[in-house]
């Protein structure tokens, strides 16, 4: 059985302009200790079927799916109670802008002790241990002293640790990392990325990486959906999507990278738009 497996996956915008179909049929399939990456460019609809998953779209929002299982479990009929326990426990997520992501009022040891204590039966001098554990684990440096610093008070990557410690904190089957390193200074995203692959591969959880980066992808991914204008073009392991991509919008984006170009101007995608017919 699959960690997660979602099929046919539509989400449905109420807009002022109408509906707009955002997801249009798209089936995802992630296994215990697997890292899907699923790339495209902005709008594509990467972080909106994820939302979907994790029940996180405003009410605006129709999500349908012909099946949409986490283990074996129909995310689909859990009733509200349920699917907190399933939430930020088996399945978390991270975003793409740590600092906006913690709460500025309170120090991060706190909102790391309070993730613990929500999930878990862990109390007093237990949850305090167990957060300097998490944050020893992703690599934040005196973590006694960290403990009790503000979110201002760290660097956007040091965000970022908290952010995984937390997402971390009760051992997820599965994490979900939305552009992770976007928002991070280059020499920083590098560290975080093999922060989350060594966390992964330690514990044995699936990763779903969402990305508009192939260099992200290489880095990181066992496996590879790639969207645009919410479908899915084209799906793959890593190598032969490297190697041999099939359709006319990943070698599109592929030409697209630096190290691809030819001549003095870089290529974008929609310089293959019409030839390649998407
Ligand atoms: N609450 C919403 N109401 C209406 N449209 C939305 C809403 N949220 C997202 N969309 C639209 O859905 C489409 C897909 O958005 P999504 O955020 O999934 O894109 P993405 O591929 O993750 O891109 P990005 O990397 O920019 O986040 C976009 O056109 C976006 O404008």
């Amino acid at each position: 059985m699959s960690l997660l497996e979602i099929r046919n996956l539509r989400v449905e915008f109420d807009t002022a302009k109408g509906p707009f179909r955002a997801l249009d049929g798209v089936d995802y399939t992630v296994d215990q200790g697997e890292v899907l990456a699923i790339v495209g460019e902005s709008g594509s609809g990467k972080s909106v079927a994820m939302l979907a998953t994790m029940g996180l779209l405003p009410d605006s929002a129709t999500v349908t799916a012909d099946k949409m299982e986490f283990e074996g479990l129909d995310l689909r009929t859990l009733s509200a109670k349920e699917r907190r326990k399933v939430i930020g426990r088996d399945i978390s997520m991270i975003f793409q802008e740590p600092i906006a992501s913690l709460n500025p009022c309170f120090t991060v040891g706190f909102q790391l002790g309070e993730t613990l204590k929500a999930h878990t039966g862990l109390k007093g001098k237990q949850v305090k241990d167990r957060v300097l554990e998490l944050m020893h684990a992703v690599g934040l440096p005196k973590p006694e002293e960290r403990f009790n610093a503000f979110p201002h008070q760290m660097s956007g990557g040091q965000c970022q640790r908290v952010m995984i410690a937390m997402a971390i904190a009760c051992k997820p089957k599965l994490l979900i990392a939305d552009e992770p390193t976007t928002a991070l200074d280059v020499t920083i995203q590098k560290q975080i990325l093999d922060l989350l692959v060594k966390l992964q591969q330690e514990s044995g959880m699936g990763l779903i990486m969402i990305t508009h980066d192939m260099g992200v992808v290489a880095e990181t991914a066992d496996r590879v959906i790639v969207q645009y204008k919410g479908r899915k073009m084209e799906e793959a392991d890593v190598l032969s999507l490297f190697e041999s991509p099939q359709n006319p919008y990943t070698r599109a984006l592929l030409s697209a990278l630096p190290e691809n170009a030819k001549g003095d101007r870089l290529p974008t995608v929609s310089d293959f738009a019409q030839a390649g017919g998407f």
